[in-house]
């Protein structure tokens, strides 16, 4: 297998759009132009990049940012083994050469110095400076940079530059209206739509409490863990209890307010 090969996504992911989102990626990969696709968690940017990825049949290299990650961590190193140094391209080295979607996913927790590594890259230079190893290496003509990430979370200690940001065109995310939402639940696991919208209207109650008590409402995701959850067997109310309030809250008030709308749901 090639490398190109295996960061193929071969399979059709299931990606349920929600407006002309598909049609405005095609027109930035036919552009080349750098993408950024902001949205709370969950909510199906990382889908969508991988859907974008299969359906223009380029291979998509992930990356997930953290704050302890380093230019090196991206671009390569050299690695002492027993015939002496050796140099391994990182991956966003891998993605130029190959010409692969480079998806950095949650860039904003990267530190600014290693974000700038991609700045001759998402500007008409196209190029990637290996400075260790003294190369300089030209994107593949198939090559993108996409990143993501979480306003949310946005602090004014981490946030993107402005220098960084003004190299991409962006996409705003946020949760499907309701009954898109149930068709992706019921879809994505195989539950029935009937049950999918009562998880739904509890995704629905735990959103309206964003910032009131609540930093973040429930995921797309969460639904679709509550519902694989009750397709194994388990019992709704307690699927619910654990999917969908446990991981995102330690309020109790909240937690209780939570778990009422559930056994309203489920009476
Ligand atoms: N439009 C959609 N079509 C199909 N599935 C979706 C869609 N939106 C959300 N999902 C479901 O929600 C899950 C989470 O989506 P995804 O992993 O893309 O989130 P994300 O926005 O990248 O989150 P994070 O920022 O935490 O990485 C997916 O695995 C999928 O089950």
């Amino acid at each position: 297998m090639t490398d190109k090969d295996q960061y193929k996504i071969h399979e059709e992911p299931f990606y349920q759009p929600q407006t002309d989102e598909v049609e405005l990626y095609e027109a930035a990969y036919a552009a080349r132009l750098p993408v950024m696709v902001k949205g709370p968690t969950g909510c199906g940017k990382s889908r969508f990049i991988e859907y974008m990825a299969w359906k223009l049949n380029k291979p998509l290299i992930t990356v997930a940012c953290n704050e302890d990650m380093t230019a090196s961590d991206l671009v390569g190193r050299y690695l002492l083994d027993a015939n002496g140094t050796r140099w391994l391209d990182g991956p966003l080295t891998t993605a130029a050469r190959i010409g692969a979607i480079c998806y950095l996913d949650e860039v904003v927790e990267a530190r600014q110095d290693t974000t700038v590594v991609i700045h001759p890259l998402t500007d008409h230079r196209r190029t990637l400076p290996l400075d260790k190893k003294g190369e300089l290496i030209e994107a593949h003509p198939d090559f993108q940079l996409v990143i993501s990430y979480n306003p949310g979370y946005q602090s004014l200690m981490k946030d993107l530059k402005q220098s960084t940001k003004q190299r991409f065109a962006g996409f705003e995310f946020d949760y499907p209206t309701a009954a898109v939402e149930t068709g992706i639940v019921a879809t994505e696991t195989g539950i029935d739509t009937e049950l999918a919208a009562k998880l739904v209207s509890i995704g629905g109650t735990a959103r309206n409490l964003k910032g009131h008590g609540l930093d973040e409402g429930i995921s797309t995701r969460l639904l679709t863990y509550a519902a694989a959850l009750i397709k194994g067997g388990v019992e709704p109310k307690a699927a619910c209890r654990m999917a969908l309030v446990r991981p995102i809250t330690d309020d109790e008030d909240i937690r209780d307010t939570l778990d009422h709308a559930i056994d309203a749901v489920f009476g």
